[in-house]
């Protein structure tokens, strides 16, 4: 099967930017909003001015209000925040095509069952093909056409490798991969450390911290991701090392601005105040730490970000935390 139309659920700016590259590599492409005046801005200015200002869109991509606009979609890209992609899937069910793979493009565990992405998938749409899109990816730098390369995990990997090939254009390369688990953990977790990547700037801790952060990150990454069925190797790629190291390092990230905010001292409220973005790290942090903790797998930074989120400890108490950690063997 031949993909020629691709529905995006959600026009936030991640799902605005995949809507762009997926009209750039000549599909046709229905961009569903919930908000009226982004579906009124795409159509009149050909611009999503709330979540991706400056950005003129494709021709080839049209805004509209309701998934029922997706029923002739043979694939769809899932783009809501993590929180929202079951009732988001449960909506989409009527509409959705027989046979068309679903992409899920959030990052994050759901709060509560402490499912990733994929298991919600399975269980609301039991039929469908899933997918799964991550890797080192910022929104506006994409949707600019700045070249980078992501992670395109699906059990089936011709299926997988066929979606890749219908959504690639130069600047943006999918890699295939088996591991759906391993891509999903790296992805939620990752805005979990960029959380505290931002924390230790927004302290002044240095590049020294922030590189050993990075690095010890990752360790609890890999346990994690490993523990729940996921293969260590797909953390050392795009969706894993990749996504981990550009969340961690610029401002540009939701996530590491969040943390930054917190270092210098805001509350999470603040630190949240105005924001019409979403960062995923805020909601997952808890998540991550309860599916860590059931698990029996070690997480002390993922743990250290949830406490300073949930108001348990205060950020000075919490590095000293990290700090005072009895020394072990590195690997
Ligand atoms: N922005 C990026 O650079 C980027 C890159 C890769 C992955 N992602 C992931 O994509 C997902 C979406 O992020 P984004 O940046 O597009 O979002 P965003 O912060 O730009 O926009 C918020 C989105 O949430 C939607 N929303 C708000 N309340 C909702 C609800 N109750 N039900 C359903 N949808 C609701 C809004 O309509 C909007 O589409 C996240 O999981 C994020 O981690 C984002
Ligand atoms: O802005 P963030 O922190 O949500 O990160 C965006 C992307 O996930 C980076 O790959």
């Amino acid at each position: 099967m031949n993909f020629n139309h691709a529905g995006v659920i959600g026009a936030g700016a991640w799902g605005t930017a995949l809507a762009q590259v997926a009209a750039r590599a000549g599909l046709q492409v229905t961009l569903q909003a919930r908000e009226p005046e982004v579906v009124a801005s795409i159509a009149a200015e050909r611009e999503n001015a709330m979540f991706l200002p400056g950005v003129k869109l494709e021709d080839a991509v049209t805004a509209a209000p309701g998934l029922d606009a997706l029923a002739s979609c043979d694939l769809i890209l899932a783009v809501p925040p993590a929180q929202h992609l079951r009732s988001a899937l449960m909506a989409l069910k009527p509409h959705l095509k027989a046979g068309a793979p679903v992409v899920l493009c959030s990052k994050g565990v759901e709060q509560g069952t402490l499912k990733l992405m994929s298991d919600v998938a399975f269980e609301v749409l039991p039929d469908a093909p899933i997918a799964v899109l991550s890797g080192p990816s910022f929104a506006g730098e994409v949707a600019r056409g700045l070249p980078t390369a992501v992670t395109l995990a699906c059990e089936d990997e011709d299926l997988g490798r066929r979606i890749g090939e219908a959504i690639a254009i130069p600047t943006f390369r999918p890699y295939w991969a088996a591991d759906v688990i391993g891509a999903e953990a790296g992805a939620a977790v990752k805005n979990v450390l960029a959380i505290a990547c931002g924390i230790s700037e927004g302290k002044g801790l240095g590049r020294s911290a922030h590189a050993a952060l990075i690095t010890r990150g990752f360790a609890e990454l890999t346990r994690l991701a490993v523990a729940l069925g996921g293969k260590a190797e797909t953390l050392a790629g795009l969706c894993g090392l990749g996504d981990l190291v550009l969340t961690c390092s610029s401002p540009q990230s939701r996530n590491m601005s969040v943390g930054l905010a917190l270092g210098g001292g805001q509350t999470l409220e603040q630190a949240l105040a105005g924001k019409v973005s979403v960062a995923e790290g805020v909601a997952s942090a808890p998540a991550v730490r309860a599916l860590a903790r059931s698990l029996g797998v070690e997480t002390p930074i993922c743990e250290a970000v949830a406490a300073i989120l949930a108001g348990e400890v205060d950020v000075d108490s919490a590095i000293l935390g990290l700090l005072s950690r009895p020394l072990k063997a590195e690997a």
